[in-house]
């Protein structure tokens, strides 16, 4: 495919209305004091904390590069900053404080998410256990999030518990969702397919080159759910070809063991949205009604048969045994090589990267994706 062609299927489901936010052309030193610690960084920003001279208020800054390996990504910053600007009503979504243009640069002046990321609570760390009821309150913090984008026909695309922030973490704060550089507006006609994420959180219509909705983040919150309560990672493997055949065969461990202190409710909210079909998983409006969602204090440590609770996903449940592999959350991080264009602050531990550093480069994650589709068209993997 031509650098051209590919250039313009990327930006199909781009935001391209005026942007109403003033991009500011003032030199952004002059108003900010940057930390030179990271944040964290991604595919295509570093992020560090700065504090306005003014105000002494705390932000957090994007670096964003205008042009990557030879592309101009002006399209994308501009679509990543609309999104920000039409989801401004939402707590949930993190606010776009002001943007700032160098001759380089875009610079996203974000408001500062001081607890990190919930990834910090998806790793078997005894100290960083949450209880469900906490859970619970940060799922329903994420929907109200998923609700706002995909009320405005947006999709995130990029759901992980690396983009989903802590106001604070200890108490635990509020939900603050970022990341909009991967999501894409849904229009009637269109349909957006190819854009591929982070190995362990694909869905499997982002596998198989199906049309995307806005079902596929219910597919990623299912996975978030399973990670915040079992702290292991449902799909991933122990290289990317088996991540994706987990999660092509729908083969999660929802053993006993597994989810020995977790609710029944919980496991059914799950299973609800890790289902292969992206029809018949709830909208996110219609999971802030699952019955796990709505109960305050009071939670049913109990399996279904031994209460009376119902049992909306009966169909969905078997669990079989022969199938489960036993996944532990590694953190892999397959988009380390794109980060690896952007200097690297030595005193960053990315938390993507905490259990696994045999890091596979991009170009070894689209071979693993067409040996993939190889094998599914030709026959199981050996
Ligand atoms: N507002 C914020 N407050 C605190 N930390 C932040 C904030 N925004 C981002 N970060 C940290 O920086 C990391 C990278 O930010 P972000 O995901 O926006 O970058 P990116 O390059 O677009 O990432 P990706 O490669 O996933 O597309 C986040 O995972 C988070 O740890």
């Amino acid at each position: 495919m031509s650098r051209r062609k590919s250039e313009s299927k990327n930006l199909v489901g781009l935001l391209s209305t005026s942007l109403q936010m003033r991009i500011k052309m003032d030199n952004f030193y002059n108003f900010y004091i940057v930390d030179p610690k990271e944040l964290g960084r991604g595919r295509c920003a570093v992020v560090r904390k700065c504090i306005a001279k003014s105000t002494g208020q705390e932000y957090a800054a994007k670096f964003l590069k205008k042009r990557r390996r030879g592309q101009d990504c002006k399209a994308e910053i501009s679509h990543e900053i609309a999104v920000l600007d039409l989801t401004k009503s939402s707590p949930r979504v993190v606010n776009l404080h002001e943007v700032y243009e160098t001759a380089n640069e875009i610079i996203l002046v974000l408001e500062y998410a001081a607890g990190g990321e919930i990834f910090n609570l998806c790793v078997p760390e005894p100290n960083e256990r949450i209880e469900e009821n906490d859970i619970i309150r940060l799922i329903r913090q994420i929907l109200e999030g998923l609700c706002c984008l995909h009320e405005n026909n947006i999709v995130h695309l990029d759901l992980k518990p690396q983009n989903i922030l802590l106001s604070s973490f200890s108490p635990l704060g509020d939900v603050k969702i970022v990341d909009f550089g991967m999501s894409r507006k849904i229009e009637n006609a269109i349909e957006l397919r190819q854009i591929i994420g982070t190995t362990e959180y694909l869905a499997p219509e982002i596998l198989n080159y199906d049309p995307i909705t806005t079902a596929t983040d219910m597919w990623n919150l299912g996975v978030i759910s399973y990670m915040l309560l079992t702290q292991e990672s449902p799909f991933v493997g122990a290289d990317n070809q088996e991540t994706f055949l987990n999660i092509s065969q729908l083969n999660v461990d929802y053993s006993e063991e597994t989810f020995a202190s977790i609710s029944y409710l919980a496991k059914d909210f799950i299973q609800k949205l890790l289902v292969k079909n992206p029809e018949e998983r709830p909208s996110a409006e219609a999971c802030l009604s699952h019955s796990w969602l709505k109960q305050g204090e009071f939670i049913l440590w109990c399996s279904p048969e031994e209460s009376s609770c119902p049992s909306p996903m009966q169909e969905h449940t078997q669990c079989s045994e022969e199938r489960n592999t036993k996944s532990v959350c590694n953190g892999t991080c397959g988009d380390r090589a794109d980060k690896e264009n952007i200097p690297e602050d030595s005193s960053t531990v990315s938390k993507r990267c905490r259990f696994d550093d045999s890091v596979p480069h991009p170009q070894d994650f689209t071979t693993d994706l067409v040996c993939y589709h190889m094998s599914v068209c030709t026959g199981p993997l050996n």
